[in-house]
């Protein structure tokens, strides 16, 4: 610990080192020493050494990434850093840890109930320039309409907001332990939270079934959680993911480390789950030090960057390069196209030399072989779509970037559609989604004051609905005939059978995906990703798996996500002193689980507190889930200038064509699927979601993008 507090430059010969008594928050901030640890050359003196330390452990961990066989699944390409942003997730983490020992030289004494007091006080001091992630604001002055690729230049004001590699946004200030960086660990009473494994194993792994929603609608929900938000891993230097995570990583900056027990029913020997942490970002843009706050690597918009990527080297590479088109792959025995296949990137674990991983705008995309599937219809529909625009409009025909941005536009536009429209309102309710995102009239109005980032909290655990996704997974002929069904893990970062043309490759699981009831949205995760999640052998032959419950709850501590109790306050319920309290939103047996793995309400983590709510009636989630989502896609909705009702943004009669084109339809032009219900959503049901034949839904009109109508 001494060690790692040794560097703050001691010219100032009238300062003595501090002497050593605790002195608490915010009375620290108000020593005779403060202002001359505060001065900038000696801010910035420190900075520069944390930052060389910070640099020399990555060049390390690259030659171990380049010198070790990398046995991990979810090995990505790698991660293309913006290049208008300095690495802003070093440069992060180096201030971080300058604040830290700012504090220790202050001698203050800190805990996770300070940390917005913190906040407020390292938020007062400004980082030199030269170190800021953000040096110069970008310039928009040559801004098209049409939306940038890392989303920057949305919000004209903060150009930055909601653009790729920026930090989340927060409803709650964040509580880490040491009340700078630190994951959430401690119970309010004192002694550890209970360990994340242990509170996953308290939950179930029973196959109940939800016959309101089929697996399509958890699937888009993967792609549509993968558009906003990537909690972007610690990497390297050579911008990889660091892979040197084990049971003894103590550095919480570097790796998050989750214990399991000797006895532990499904991972006995493993001793730990060890991951990446997230990597770090500076918050709101502005450059100062502050507390840690997490990077998503993604933009945050609705923007469809799942296809389309959120960065300008990845949108490049994954563009055809002519007439508007996308890279796309052409297989015989396949109607339509897959996605292109990766040059070298390892995103799934079964690539041959003709059967490649594919690559697309977002890492994630061989998660599983139905979020591929989801990624082919848009690139399908995409070169459809500009291939026809090219065809009514003469004088597009060259023009390579036209085409592109407008199929893109029309497309993202029915990505939001979609979204709000069909998706949401069956999470949350048709009440609730009225309430927060609901419009009186057909064109709306963008509030350039409100922030359209995605706020950690939704990313860290009320959007992480795990609990609908199910492991038993079917394929089925374009005419709805069962071919088989396939376990989960046999899908996951695979692609196999995405390749094979004697069972119609991904379009057999979409159309699966139609019939397959959803998981219920209770305290139940499915098998293979709760406890055999990443199932691998490694060299030596043993088996590894990994626990996405697991994962998440300590995810949420790393972020510093504060309780359940205190989002229960934020939106409008009582914060309780007692579990009994939780009864206005739980049943008993989950308030009487609650209270036998926690020792107090506030130390219940946001994820399980949320799992276990009882749902609000014409919904799939609790009180506070259904508010927290509410005001995210709220945020995305109205803090997005280019949303596409926003007034401005298509005419009239573009904006009907858009709303007219239906969900169904949108499925039969982008698979070979013979018939889609009503409500591709729900699974199809005669009376109530009956199946319509494909040969029936009309094109999509487009003239309302002919030259005449446009003008
Ligand atoms: C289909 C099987 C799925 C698997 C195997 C899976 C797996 C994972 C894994 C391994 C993570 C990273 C966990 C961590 O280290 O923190 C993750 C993150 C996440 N998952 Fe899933 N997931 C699946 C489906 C879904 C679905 C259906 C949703 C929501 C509808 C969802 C929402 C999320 C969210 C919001 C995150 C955080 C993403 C980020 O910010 O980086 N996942 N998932
Ligand atoms: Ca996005």
């Amino acid at each position: 610990q001494q060690q790692q507090h040794s560097s703050i430059p001691t010219d100032n010969s009238h300062i003595d080192h501090h002497d050593d008594v605790p002195i608490p928050v915010p009375q620290c901030f108000t020593t005779d020493l403060v202002p001359s640890f505060l001065k900038p050359h000696v801010v910035e003196h420190v900075l520069q050494m944390k930052l060389e330390e910070e640099e020399a452990k990555l060049v390390k961990e690259r030659e171990r990434n380049i010198n070790i066989n990398n046995d991990d699944i979810l090995d990505f390409e790698e991660m293309q850093l913006r290049t208008d942003i300095h690495n802003g997730a070093l440069m992060a983490r180096a201030a971080t840890k300058v604040a830290d020992e700012l504090l220790f030289q202050f001698s203050c004494l800190t805990n996770g109930s300070v940390t917005d007091i913190v906040d407020n006080f390292l938020k007062k001091i400004p980082l030199p320039t030269d170190f800021c992630a953000y040096r110069s604001d970008p310039s928009c002055k040559d801004l098209t309409n049409y939306r940038t690729i890392t989303g920057v230049c949305n919000n004209l004001q903060r150009p930055y907001q909601g653009s790729s590699q920026t930090a989340y946004g927060r409803l709650l200030p964040p509580i880490y332990d040491d009340g700078i960086r630190t994951p959430r660990a401690k119970s309010v009473l004192g002694g550890p939270l209970p360990p994340c494994r242990e509170i996953s194993l308290a939950m179930g792994s029973k196959p109940h079934f939800d016959p309101v929603i089929n697996n399509l609608w958890v699937t888009y929900g993967q792609f549509l959680v993968h558009d906003i938000t990537f909690a972007a891993p610690v990497t390297d230097s050579g911008r990889t993911p660091i892979s040197s995570c084990g049971c003894d990583s103590r550095d919480t900056d570097m790796c998050s480390v989750i214990e399991i027990a000797a006895n532990d029913p499904f991972m006995a020997g493993q001793k730990c789950l060890a991951v990446p942490a997230t990597a770090q970002a500076f918050p709101n843009q502005i450059c100062s030090l502050s507390v840690k706050e997490q990077l998503n690597g993604n933009s945050h918009y609705i923007d469809l960057s799942v296809t389309y990527g959120s960065t300008r080297q990845t949108a490049f590479d994954i563009r055809a390069g002519a007439d508007g088109l996308m890279k796309t792959m052409r297989k015989v025995g396949f109607r339509f196209e897959l996605p292109p296949g990766q040059r070298d990137g390892r995103s799934c674990i079964d690539a041959t030399e003709t059967n490649k991983c594919f690559a697309g705008g977002d890492s994630r995309l061989m998660e599983n072989s139905i979020l591929s599937g989801i990624q082919a219809q848009w690139l399908r529909l995409h070169n459809k779509f500009a291939t026809e625009l090219a065809r009514i409009r003469p004088e597009w025909r060259s023009q390579d970037t036209i085409l592109y941005e407008e199929a893109k536009k029309i497309l993202s536009a029915l990505h939001q559609r979609y979204t709000y429209e069909e998706w949401l309102p069956i999470l949350i309710g048709e009440t609730t989604a009225q309430q927060y995102v609901g419009d009186k009239t057909l064109f709306t109005e963008y509030d350039p004051s409100m922030p359209g980032v995605v706020f950690n909290e939704a990313a860290t655990a009320v959007l992480r609905l795990h609990t609908f996704v199910r492991d038993l997974i079917t394929r089925c002929k374009p005419n709805g005939q069962m071919i088989d069904q396939l376990w989960f893990n046999e899908i996951s970062s695979r692609c196999k059978f995405a390749y094979d043309t004697t069972t119609n490759g991904l379009d057999s699981f979409l159309c699966g995906a139609l019939y397959d009831y959803g998981f219920a949205g209770d305290t139940n995760y499915a098998q293979q990703i709760h406890h055999r999640l990443f199932e691998s052998r490694n060299h030596q032959g043993e088996t590894r798996r990994s626990d996405i419950v697991s994962l998440n709850i300590c995810r949420g501590r790393q972020h510093g996500i504060p309780g359940y109790n205190a989002y229960r306050e934020f939106c409008g319920l009582r914060r309780v002193r007692r579990f009994e309290g939780f009864l206005d939103t739980m049943n008993f047996d989950s308030v009487r689980t609650l209270q036998m793995i926690y020792k107090h309400p506030d130390d219940v983590d946001l994820f399980v507190g949320a799992n276990h709510e009882t749902h609000l009636s014409d919904a799939l989630v609790g009180p506070v889930s259904a508010c927290i989502i509410g005001i995210q896609f709220r945020h995305l909705k109205y803090g997005d200038r280019l949303f596409y009702t926003h007034r401005g943004e298509f005419t009239l009669e573009q904006l009907m064509t858009i709303k007219k084109y239906s969900y169904n339809c949108f499925i039969c032009h982008s698979t070979d699927i013979d018939e889609v219900a009503q409500n591709p959503f729900r699974p199809p049901d005669e009376k109530t979601n009956p199946l319509q034949p494909c040969s029936q839904c009309p094109s999509f009109d487009f003239t309302p993008w002919h030259a005449a109508s446009t003008n």
